[in-house]
């Protein structure tokens, strides 16, 4: 089975790539809804042990936890040694499961990819993108963001530039969305079409 990776920075179209490869038939696993869940879930207590009042009703309150941790490095840290490890097993656990399924390919959306050191324990690596200006009119745009909100969390991710250098293939986000489909069933069928000749030779 081909364990393919999905990254790019904030706003650069990660989630509608992941639905376009789901389209195509592939299982999807995202980092981001497995902290969702995981905020809701089993990671709450001990992210309420760590920050104390940033968890209600058993949930963890987002915005709580951003402002807790957005402007302080070493309590951000903090965080993402609890959840990493946690999505790191939710991410094995699908890959197992869609092995079983007898799957060809499956895709892992990670936001930080690059960041976390992931791409040894993946065939490869995709990465969306799009110009700056279009990357800040999109997230910009999006409820409760604002400009010292967005350049903080761009600070905190690798350059655009450096995970384009990395990737094995690169999606530009910033046409139509029919351009991004095309480019999303190239890769698709070049991954399938790359595994069939393997297995013949
Ligand atoms: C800081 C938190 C509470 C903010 O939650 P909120 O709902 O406001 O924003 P959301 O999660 O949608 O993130 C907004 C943007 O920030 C990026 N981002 C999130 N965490 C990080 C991080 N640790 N470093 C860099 N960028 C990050 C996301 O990829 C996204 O592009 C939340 O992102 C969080 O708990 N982060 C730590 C866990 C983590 O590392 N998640 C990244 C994916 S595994
Ligand atoms: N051709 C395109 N391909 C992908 N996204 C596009 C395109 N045209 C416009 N968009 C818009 O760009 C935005 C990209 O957002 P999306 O949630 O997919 O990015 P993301 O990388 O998952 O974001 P985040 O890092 O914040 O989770 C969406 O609002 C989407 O509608």
């Amino acid at each position: 089975m081909i364990r393919l990776g999905l990254t790019g920075s904030i706003g650069m179209g990660k989630s509608t790539a992941a639905s376009m490869f789901a389209e195509l038939g592939v299982p999807v696993h995202s980092a981001d809804e497995a902290v969702h869940r995981l905020y809701a879930g089993r990671a709450a207590p001990l992210v309420e042990a760590l920050f104390p009042g940033t968890v209600k009703g058993g949930v963890v309150d987002r915005q709580a936890l951003s402002a807790r941790v957005l402007n302080d490095a070493a309590a951000l840290k903090a965080l993402e040694a609890l959840v990493h490890p946690l999505v790191r097993e939710e991410e094995a656990t699908f890959l197992d499961a869609a092995r079983e399924d007898g799957a060809p390919m499956a895709l892992l959306d990670i936001p930080l990819l690059f960041e976390t050191g992931h791409e040894g324990r993946l065939d490869a690596v995709v990465v969306v993108s799009a110009p700056s200006a279009v990357q800040r009119r999109r997230v910009l745009s999006r409820a409760g963001m604002s400009e010292e909100k967005f350049d903080a969390i761009l600070q905190k991710q690798m350059p655009d530039e450096e995970k384009r250098a990395r990737a094995d293939f690169v999606v530009d986000t910033s046409g139509p969305f029919e351009a991004t489909r095309r480019q999303i069933e190239a890769i698709h069928r070049a991954l399938l079409d790359g595994k069939e000749n393997k297995a013949r030779t």
